[in-house]
């Protein structure tokens, strides 16, 4: 699997000039509103042609600008999955996902319905109009309608944003498993840091329209400038880790961190496996002594590298061990503390605030 693309496209006063070069399974695009991550995707789709670059799924060209190639979309095999699932209100289930094989050429047919269908979990819905359907229902749906098309690359562009979150939770396994056990490459548009926490194994952050930064998910977001550039309205800290140590009867893991140890919720993973962690800078409070007689587990101490003002509040950004966490405190608490930079402080984190991320390593 390997994704290639390098374009350079004017629209109005916008420029897109951004390149990625990549193997993994499933990279997100993640950026502002306006930064050209749709832009990105609609060239990738064909729906719009670059004014310069070349795309290549798995090597297969679909546009190269200097070669004057550019594979018309409807014959480019490629797998979208848009906000709004889109699915023909009067087919049923089983008709909507077979009407994606309409778009799959014959000599390239290899997904097998049963396989999409147990794949999803949609096996008991088959029957039903989409009306019928929940919000993560519908939006399985059309993920299954996508692979039924056998595209060389599933794009998916902000798929579950008028999910709510416990919708949004629900879907999260199968796109795992979709990532895990898939042959198809994916390309993921989110604004959700949890969400490409969870999926991704690579980000390329956009502003813009430039790439600012691209690599495996948790350096990229760790950085606080990325975080900060990427989602001004909910910086967090993304820490890559291990599992080190089970304690079933209290329900907890400890995870080795860059940060230190950090307990979490039980994870059925065995020592050693690797776990991303999302902590968001809301849940996260600071302490200028010692913290006693608490209930969040967590207590990192560390040093403020830094304050950034933001509305009423401050993101303060902490370096614990090899890693900096941030943390989102009132003005009041900035003031009342003294929180300047080179001060030491204690950063608290309920371990419920914990998210733990499965492979994708
Ligand atoms: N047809 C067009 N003509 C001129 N400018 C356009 C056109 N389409 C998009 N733009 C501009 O290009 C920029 C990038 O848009 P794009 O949709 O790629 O952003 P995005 O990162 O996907 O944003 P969002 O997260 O809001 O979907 C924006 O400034 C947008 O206003």
């Amino acid at each position: 699997m390997s994704i290639e693309l390098a374009v350079r496209h004017r629209q109005g006063t916008f420029t897109l000039d951004a390149a990625v070069s990549t193997d993994a399974r499933l990279v997100a695009l993640f950026g502002r509103s306006g930064s050209g991550k749709t832009t990105l995707v609609k060239a990738v789709a064909g729906l719009i042609r670059p004014d310069e670059g070349r795309i290549a799924i798995d090597g297969e060209v679909l546009v190269d600008t200097n070669a004057r190639v550019f594979v018309p979309p409807h014959r480019r095999r490629i797998g979208m999955v848009f906000q709004d699932a889109r699915l023909f209100p009067h087919l049923d289930v089983r008709r909507n996902l077979t009407y994606g094989r309409m778009f799959s050429p014959r000599a390239a047919r290899r997904t097998r319905l049963d396989d999409v269908v147990d794949l999803l979990g949609i096996g008991h819905l088959l029957g039903r109009r989409p009306e019928a359907l929940s919000g993560g229902e519908k939006s399985r749906v059309a993920i299954g309608r996508a692979l039924m098309s056998d595209p060389r690359i599933l794009l998916m562009d902000e798929p579950f944003a008028s999910l709510d979150e416990a919708r949004r939770q629900e879907i999260m396994p199968y796109v795992e498993r979709l990532r895990d056990e898939g042959r198809v490459p994916i390309l993921y548009v989110s604004h959700a840091v949890g969400e490409v926490v969870r999926l991704a194994s690579v980000v390329v952050a956009l502003a813009d329209g430039k790439v600012t930064a691209a690599g495996p998910t948790d350096a990229v977001l760790s950085r606080l400038g990325a975080a900060a550039a990427t989602s001004p309205s909910d910086p967090g800290t993304v820490l890559a880790g291990t599992v080190a140590a089970h304690d079933e009867a209290e329900s907890l893991c400890e995870i080795a961190t860059p940060a230190g140890r950090v307990m979490v919720p039980f994870l059925p993973l065995p020592i050693g496996a690797p776990v991303r962690l999302h902590i968001p800078a809301r849940d996260v409070m600071l302490a200028v002594e010692p913290p006693r007689g608490i209930s969040a587990l967590n207590v990192l101490p560390g040093v403020i590298s830094r304050l950034d003002p933001d509305g009423g509040a401050f993101d303060v950004a902490v370096r614990c061990g090899e890693a900096t966490i941030m943390a989102r405190v009132t003005r009041r608490s900035v003031v009342a503390l003294g929180l300047e930079p080179g001060r030491p402080v204690h950063a608290l984190v309920k371990a419920v605030a914990l998210h733990p991320a499965g492979s994708g390593l």
